[in-house]
């Protein structure tokens, strides 16, 4: 059994807006799973939505089993108690989450005298081993929010997070408002807690190039759906959807110095989801829409090995075993129109611009052998 798994998840705010519709995902213990997109793209409310954290008025649908036990079929002191024992969240900018007028040890506190009943000595041992745990002294306990740095008020909230020792650990954009060297020891003090823990973590965020680097599976989203998820290396290196390749080429790829320089934007911006267009919600922006995306949605199908993506470019050949893909041997779907606008992933200031964009999976042959470029994966075939 999974230490989760989400089952059609649909969100819908009071006012009508369709955040999330019909994801599905799945995480086992000790795993790491990313969730990217732009902002708006409905990733925090599905954060919020695994702990019923949402604004009353609001209508969720769907399945959470956390456990196998469905956290949207849960009395209420059950969700309370699952909240911090069962799952807990990091959110992003920690200095609006923590109280501003109580000692950050106390707030640490807080949930182990609640929901592990400790006496007041037992809670403020454990929230010194919690801080040095996520390395702070235990004496910083006696600190107000203000008088910590970002790196340390996020470090706080980590070991908020722990308190409970919970299964699942739902990061929300945790290193967002933190420089980068800080954001990278955040980064790996998060690694190290699923590595000696064995939670299971899901961590969210706009940067893919992040996800990648600390997640092993990715699942990007797009206007409340997931559009694509894999491996998540696979995944920024060879996106399969047009919007998944888009937000990966807005990123500097781990260990290509060079992409730094080419980041790319994706014009446009992502639909109201009070108002979502008919079709794929992603055809006005999409470089390569055919006729039929105005009209026609596509399920998440199977995109290759251990990977799955939403987009009518993906071929009878991407979703063939790796053995029955011949390196060279041409797509079997017409190509997409050259629509006349570039490519995100394909453009960048690197001249290549003439040539016709690709479609969106345009990795002919062996998917199962990692290229060693994008530009590699969208050689055209011979
Ligand atoms: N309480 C609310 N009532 C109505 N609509 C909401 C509410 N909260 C969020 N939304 C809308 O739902 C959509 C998804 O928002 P959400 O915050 O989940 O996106 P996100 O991907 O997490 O963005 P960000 O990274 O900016 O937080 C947005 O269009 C947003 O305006």
């Amino acid at each position: 059994m999974s230490l989760l798994d989400v089952r059609g998840l649909t969100v819908t705010y009071a006012d009508g807006a369709a955040a999330v519709r019909g994801v599905d995902l799945r995480l086992d213990a000790g795993r790491k799973l990313g969730v990217a997109g732009e902002s708006g793209c409905g990733k925090s409310t599905l954060a919020l939505a695994l702990l019923r954290l949402l604004p009353a008025g609001t209508r969720v649908g769907g399945e959470i089993l956390l456990d196998g036990e469905d956290v949207l079929a849960m009395k209420w002191g059950r969700v309370r108690a699952v909240r911090w024992a069962g799952a807990s969240i990091v959110f992003q900018g920690a200095m609006h989450s923590l109280n501003p007028v109580r000692r950050v040890g106390d707030q640490i506190a807080e949930p182990i005298l609640l929901h592990r009943r400790a006496t007041p000595a037992g809670a403020r041992r454990r929230t010194g081993e919690l801080l040095e745990q996520v390395g702070l002294p235990a004496a910083r306990g006696s600190a107000h929010p203000h008088e910590l740095s970002g790196g340390q008020r996020q470090r706080v909230m980590i070991a908020m997070a722990l308190a409970c020792d919970p299964r699942l650990i739902i990061a929300d954009e945790p290193t967002t408002a933190l420089d980068v060297m800080i954001q990278a020891q955040i980064l790996r003090l998060i690694e190290q807690v699923v590595a000696d823990q064995d939670v299971g973590l899901i961590m969210i965020s706009h940067d893919l190039a992040v996800l990648a680097d600390t997640c092993d599976r990715l699942a990007v989203m797009y206007a409340g759906r997931v559009v694509e998820e894999g491996p998540a290396r696979r995944v920024h290196e060879d996106a399969r959807h047009p919007y998944a390749r888009a937000l990966s080429a807005a990123f500097p790829r781990i260990g290509d110095p060079a992409s730094r320089f080419a980041p790319r934007g994706l014009p446009g911006d992502p639909p109201d989801p009070s108002a979502l267009p008919a079709g794929c919600a992603f055809h006005p922006r999409c470089p390569v829409p055919l006729d039929s995306c105005a009209v026609e949605d596509q399920p998440l199908r199977d995109a290759g090995p251990d990977r799955r993506a939403a987009c009518v470019h993906v071929t009878a050949q991407d979703r063939a075993p790796a053995q029955d893909r011949a390196p060279g041997r041409a797509r079997d779907t017409d190509q997409p129109p050259d629509t006349g606008r570039s490519w995100a992933g394909d453009s960048g200031g690197s001249g290549d611009r003439d040539t016709p964009p690709a479609g969106p999976h345009d990795t002919v042959g062996d998917t199962s052998h990692a290229p060693d470029s994008p530009e590699e994966a969208r050689r055209p075939a011979p």
